[in-house]
């Protein structure tokens, strides 16, 4: 159990760390494109979860290496040192095509960790390989069924064999995946995002109809299709859920810049909104497709103010610590167009509001707390699918704010919050909670701190941030002025 920072008032610029989602289908898209040179993510999120998806292609047999970026010129030309943490970039080389049609028996062993996106969209290409792979991860990964993308991969010609309940880790996947034509309940978007990596580079004769039962989560699919357009992938669709795929297509290297993550962004914009305060973050594109941009209307509905900048806004001094610096300061260069700053401002007094959280699912723990502290009773909805993620999210954030002394009702699709400091702050005891090992109610709960100075939560799991924001707790020092 560790003490979390604690203040009241931040201040300052960070950058903010790279997209899981991207880096993810980044390195699933590379790995495909082999036999044809390297691609290139420029400032990949490096975390627990996207380490597993870099392992998992190492296994699928991708050659990953890693390189310092150089530093930004600067304005008198000379580089310049980045400390402490340097930006960095992977170089991929994809698996060899004539690797996917080798037959035999050995078998690959992924561990995806604590990652349900790599465990997904990864099955669903591991289902291209002629040979037996199998996947596992931790206790929580074991929880998670992948039920109904494995049926699907069934119903198109692949072996599929679970050793868990429920169709969970450990099971294997044993392709080819052959086309045709299957109804998918996708009670996440991953199953179908997974499936739309994959059923490119089916054979050239086969087609794929998938028609879905139904989806909430829109803008993961939005991701998913950018990347295929940039990839130049043809695929028809009716709406989100008819779509259309033929096979005998393929992947080619790429050099790309990976957005920084809005999902990790909002526990800074929730950390201002609760505190009045107002900071910077670069890093972020306001055109991306990330649907967790979202978060910045849900808040300005709540009374705070956001504006984007282009290019830097502060001297170099005063940028945070756990930085990435992005070659993007440096104008010449061709990841330039990435090179935003966000200006973002919390009110004297945060108010209440009805949250559809229906796209956006990963932010609830952070909206809960941003709810928690505003005036007036706020209601996040249409969200039920929270409730399948790392840990029961709705029944988790329900339990721990009312344990901190926080009026909250757990909803079947969502949270009821009456916004009320008062108890929690007057709570003489020593607050304790419970991070149940998920990144992002670890995160949210810790916001907390930014109120009680003299009282601050002990917070158990705080490592498990690094699931994917490694460096969340200096940023959140450094903006407290702690550092
Ligand atoms: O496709 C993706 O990159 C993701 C999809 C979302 O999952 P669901 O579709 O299950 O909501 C999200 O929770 C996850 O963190 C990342
Ligand atoms: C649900 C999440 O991730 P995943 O599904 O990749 O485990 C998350 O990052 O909040």
């Amino acid at each position: 159990m560790s003490r979390l920072p604690q203040v009241s008032r931040l201040q300052g610029e960070i950058a903010v760390p790279g997209s899981k989602s991207h880096t993810i289908r980044a390195l699933l898209i590379a790995a495909m494109a082999g036999g044809d040179g390297e691609s290139v993510l420029l400032s990949p999120l490096i975390s627990h979860d996207t380490l597993s998806a870099r392992s998992m292609i190492e296994q699928f047999g991708a050659v990953v290496t890693e390189e310092r970026r150089p530093a930004p010129a600067s304005p008198n030309g000379e580089r310049q040192e980045v400390e402490p943490l340097p930006d960095l970039l992977w170089k991929v080389r994809g698996i060899s095509p004539d690797k996917f049609s080798i037959e035999s028996d050995q078998v690959i062993e992924i561990d995806v960790g604590n990652s349900g996106t790599s465990l997904y969209l990864g099955s669903a290409v591991a289902a291209l390989f002629c040979r037996p792979v199998r996947f596992d991860g931790d206790a929580s990964i074991r929880k998670r069924s992948a039920k109904n993308l494995l049926c699907a991969l069934q119903d198109l010609g692949v072996d599929v064999r679970s050793e868990g309940r429920d169709f969970s880790c450990p099971y294997t996947v044993r392709g080819p995946i052959r086309g045709g034509s299957i109804n998918l309940a996708a009670p996440t978007s991953q199953y179908l995002s997974a499936l739309l990596l994959a059923l490119p580079l089916t054979a050239k004769d086969c087609h794929t109809e998938v028609s879905l039962d139904l989806l909430n989560e829109h803008p993961y699919v939005d991701i998913t299709l950018e990347w295929l357009k940039q990839q130049g992938i043809q695929w028809q669709n009716e709406d989100y859920d008819h779509y259309r795929i033929p096979g005998g297509q393929r992947y080619r290297p790429f050099r790309r810049l990976m957005p920084a993550d809005f999902s990790s962004a909002t526990f800074f914009f929730c950390a201002a909104a609760i505190t009045g305060s107002t900071i910077r973050l670069r890093g972020l594109d306001p055109n991306d497709t990330q649907g967790d941009k979202q978060t910045l209307d849900f808040l300005q509905r709540m009374g705070c103010k956001y504006s984007w900048f282009q290019g830097p806004q502060e001297s170099q001094e005063s940028q945070g610590p756990g930085r990435i610096e992005r070659l993007a300061q440096d104008s010449s260069c061709e990841e330039a167009e990435g090179n935003y700053t966000l200006e973002f401002s919390g009110p004297d007094k945060l108010q209440a509001a009805d949250l559809d959280l229906g796209r956006t699912p990963d932010a609830l723990p952070a909206m809960a707390v941003a709810c928690a502290c505003a005036a007036g009773t706020s209601k996040i909805y249409n969200v039920a699918h929270a409730r399948k993620k790392e840990t029961d999210r709705i029944r988790c954030m329900a339990e721990e704010l009312q344990t901190l002394g926080f009026s909250v009702t757990e909803n079947p699709d969502g949270l009821t919050i009456r916004g009320d400091t008062a108890e929690f702050l007057r709570a003489p005891r020593m607050r304790v909670a419970h991070g149940h090992h998920d990144h992002r109610l670890i995160m949210a709960l810790s916001l907390l701190n930014l109120l009680a100075p003299k009282d601050p939560v002990i917070l158990d799991d705080t490592a498990y941030a690094a699931v994917t924001f490694p460096g969340f707790f200096e940023n959140l020092a450094y903006l407290s002025g702690r550092t």
